[in-house]
């Protein structure tokens, strides 16, 4: 998917969000578990439910790793229903990857050829040769991570770097030097819900740039407060939420739940495109 489409499918669905599938067999219905594919099926339940308010999915690859074979498959089911019914959706195999690049390039394979993918995620430690690999593919998109939503993200994220320009912090040093990197308009950028005081001083280096936004919901983050610093002249936001839409309920009525909380986000959306665009 290109970057334009994507655009035209916030302005269409009036909505920024990305809905996060982060599947638990501990947190779903335990009805579910009775079926062959939980977790597809929870997956499917959930996608059919929300596709009309949300431009994005992600799934957390980890979720599915931890169940082995079966889990890989269960993602491979998703990411395929997603494709053949709702292709308008943006989706984001949330892994966290990066590598020396002949290994980078195997990553991009598996997200972007085999699985199909229209991003994946990426950390930045391992430099340029570990995130070109990604960028290297026409209309995909590498989500590197520049501010996380985490506690962790001061142990390195902020600190001092000194460098011939002279000392900026890491997450600063990380979206400057990633804008000199080949295909560089393939990147956007994963900056937490929990830091919204550092928006403005992100959108003065990257003010362009798609920023996928995780921790409103579950980890406390403010969507207002993000979108006050965030947003650029086309949104320019991806904001996640995953515990907060999926498991609203762990009833049989799971998917209405979702659903209920998946609206009052886009209706906020809906709100703030509305007083900023004036539409
Ligand atoms: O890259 C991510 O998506 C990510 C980056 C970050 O800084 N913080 C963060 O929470 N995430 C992911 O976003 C999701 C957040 O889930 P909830 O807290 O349940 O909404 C999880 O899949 C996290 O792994």
């Amino acid at each position: 998917m290109t970057t334009q489409q994507l655009i035209e499918q916030i302005k269409i669905k009036k909505s920024f969000l990305c809905v996060g599938l982060d599947v638990d067999l501990n947190k779903i219905p335990q009805h579910l578990l009775e079926l062959e594919d939980p977790i597809f099926e929870f997956n499917k339940a959930i996608i059919d439910a929300t596709h009309d308010l949300t431009v994005s999915y992600k799934p957390n690859t980890a979720f599915y790793e931890a169940y082995g074979i079966k889990g890989w498959i269960s993602l491979q089911k998703t990411i395929n229903y997603i494709n053949e019914n709702y292709p308008e959706v943006f989706t984001i195999a949330d892994a966290k990857r990066g590598d020396i690049g002949n290994t980078s390039s195997m990553y991009a394979k598996a997200f972007f050829e085999d699985l199909n993918f229209d991003s994946v995620t990426v950390a930045p430690y391992m430099g340029k040769d570990s995130v070109e690999p990604f960028l290297a593919f026409e209309n995909k998109h590498t989500i590197m991570l520049a501010l996380t939503s985490n506690e962790g993200a001061f142990d390195f994220q902020t600190l001092n770097v000194s460098d011939s320009l002279g000392g900026k912090e890491l997450y600063k040093q990380v979206l400057e030097t990633s804008k000199s990197w080949k295909n560089s308009e393939n990147l956007m950028y994963v900056v937490g819900a929990t830091k919204a005081e550092y928006f403005t001083e992100i959108r003065k280096i990257v003010p362009d740039s798609f920023l996928l936004v995780p921790g409103v919901g579950a980890q406390g983050g403010s969507l207002s407060e993000v979108c006050k610093y965030g947003m650029n002249a086309n949104v320019g936001l991806l904001i996640n939420s995953s515990r907060g839409i999926i498991y609203a309920s762990n009833g049989t009525d799971f998917a209405e739940k979702a659903r209920e909380e998946a609206l009052k986000m886009q209706q906020q959306m809906e709100e703030i495109i509305s007083l900023k665009f004036k539409v």
